[in-house]
């Protein structure tokens, strides 16, 4: 704030006829002064280039790394502009929690063609931005995914992971290696499957679209309206989105010929439930559809891309898989026990829990030893904080720990020599992943226990 500014303040003053006030006056600075030392920088105005460049930089570069190229350039604050609008970018953590916990923190951006594309403008609940129709579709989701549905899914992920390790020979190339990424999802989808649909499904045709329609939501996202109109560009995303948006409707509808023809509901899950609120006009038939793609999307692109990791850092972390594989045989004895847990008998189920209970400590000192000391852990949120947090936050890491248990009592992992977290290529759109044109790196061998010992 200049000089100029204060005497004009204090004309102002003057003529408004409240003389000069000194205190007043005082306060005023202050207030000015504060605003100014905490006003967050940033990219100029530069007559309006400055807005045109931080959004071209933001659709080049990906939302994540644009973010983090600003918050590294102009410090944890950092206002931007995103088609026009000023946009702050937060990295500090405790800051990223007091805005994720505040009641205030109810919408998401992006633009209104975009998310029409994917199906997501004013419909199903991750990037429903109708505050009134995302609370109601929000209860859906949070009655599937706790309660009953959250004590199912301990079976569920460890039966699914079980089966798909019993055909890993379709995912593994000539030198023995296995496409990790591609069996975790094979093996995400199906559980969700499992607990949302229960419809036979072709999981690798349905991953392909699922795929294509997640390439779709990380471009289409923040896109300007010419992007839509331009034909030749756009007809391939709309395309792909439409692909799964079909084939969850085709889904959708052979469920309802299940329950049709049932005699009596003796298990009710996701699916059904949205159907019985579009049978008594609570829902639309495209909100049952959008509901049912987000659902059966959501764990294959969050939690395979987090076991992939976790894998990874084991093997960073020799002492701590030791010490999960000897908890896993200690608790569980061999794996023909874990086998019967697929029947979920209470007795298993008991075992089983004792069991993450103590994989949670060593999860949690691994996290520890791995995050930077000076950040207090309440400050740690992979699922969000708050009105708008991940509403799967307590299956995800029941699945997750299904899943790694069941793969831990049976294989050890080995990802290629120097693959590390730091080494893996990784892309940083709306979420971080792991670059993937070559599976080659990413790939890992499966060594059965029985094989080790014998070695
Ligand atoms: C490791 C696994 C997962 C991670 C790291 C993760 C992370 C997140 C994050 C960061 C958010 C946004 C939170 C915010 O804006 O504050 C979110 C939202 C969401 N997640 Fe997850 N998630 C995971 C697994 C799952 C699973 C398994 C499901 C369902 C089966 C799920 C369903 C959702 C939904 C529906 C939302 C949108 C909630 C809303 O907008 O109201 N997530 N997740």
């Amino acid at each position: 704030m200049d000089l100029q500014n204060l005497d004009s303040i204090k004309a102002a003053l003057e003529e408004t006829g409240f003389g000069v006030n000194a205190p007043l006056l005082l306060l005023l600075v202050l207030i000015l002064l504060t605003f100014c030392c905490f006003h967050p920088s940033g990219p100029s105005w530069l007559l309006g280039l400055g807005p045109i460049l931080s959004y071209g930089r933001f659709l080049w570069m990906g939302i994540g790394t644009a973010s983090n190229y600003y918050n590294e350039r102009y410090g944890d604050m950092t206002r931007v502009w995103i088609q026009g609008e000023e946009t702050l970018i937060l990295s500090k953590a405790s800051a990223v929690y007091h805005v994720l916990k505040s009641s205030n923190y109810i919408a998401r951006f992006g633009s209104k063609r975009g998310l029409q594309c994917i199906g997501m403008h004013e419909q199903g609940v991750i990037f429903n931005s109708n505050i009134l129709h995302w609370k109601r579709m929000r209860a859906y989701f949070a009655k599937a995914l706790t309660g009953p549905g959250l004590q199912r899914t301990v079976g569920v992920s460890v039966s699914a992971t079980n089966k798909h390790l019993d055909v890993l020979h379709d995912l593994t190339d000539s030198s023995g290696h296995v496409n990790v990424l591609d069996l975790l999802r094979c093996i995400m989808v199906d559980i969700s499957n499992r607990l949302f649909l229960r419809i036979p499904i072709n999981e690798k045709e349905l991953l392909q679209k699922i795929h294509k329609y997640f390439d779709t939501w990380q471009t289409v996202l923040i896109q300007p309206d010419i992007f839509f109109r331009l034909d030749w560009v756009y007809r391939k995303y709309r395309q792909s989105a439409k692909e799964l948006q079909e084939e969850m409707g085709n889904l959708v509808e052979q469920k309802r010929k299940v329950i049709n023809a049932m005699e009596k509901l003796d298990e009710t899950d996701f699916a059904t439930e949205l159907l019985f609120a579009q049978d008594h006009g609570e829902l639309s038939m495209d909100d049952v559809r959008q509901c049912v793609l987000e659902m059966v999307i959501a764990a294959p692109d969050t939690l395979s891309i987090s076991v992939f990791f976790m894998l990874v850092l084991l093997k960073q972390n020799p002492a701590v898989e030791q010490r999960m594989v000897q908890e896993i045989q200690t608790v569980l004895g061999n794996t023909l026990q874990i086998k019967l847990l697929s029947n979920v008998g209470i007795f298993s189920v008991s075992k089983s829990c004792a069991h993450f209970h103590s994989l949670i400590s060593s999860q949690t000192q691994l996290q520890r030893a791995l995050c930077s000391s000076q950040v207090p852990s309440r400050f740690f949120q992979p699922f969000g904080c708050g009105p708008r947090s991940c509403v799967g936050k307590h299956i995800a890491m029941v699945m997750m720990k299904g899943i790694l248990v069941t793969l831990l009592s049976r294989y050890t992992v080995c990802p290629r020599s120097g693959c590390t977290v730091s080494t893996i290529e990784q892309n940083n759109n709306l979420s971080q992943q792991p670059v993937e044109t070559d599976p080659y790196n990413l790939s890992m061998r499966f060594i059965p226990h029985r094989q080790i010992c014998n070695l």
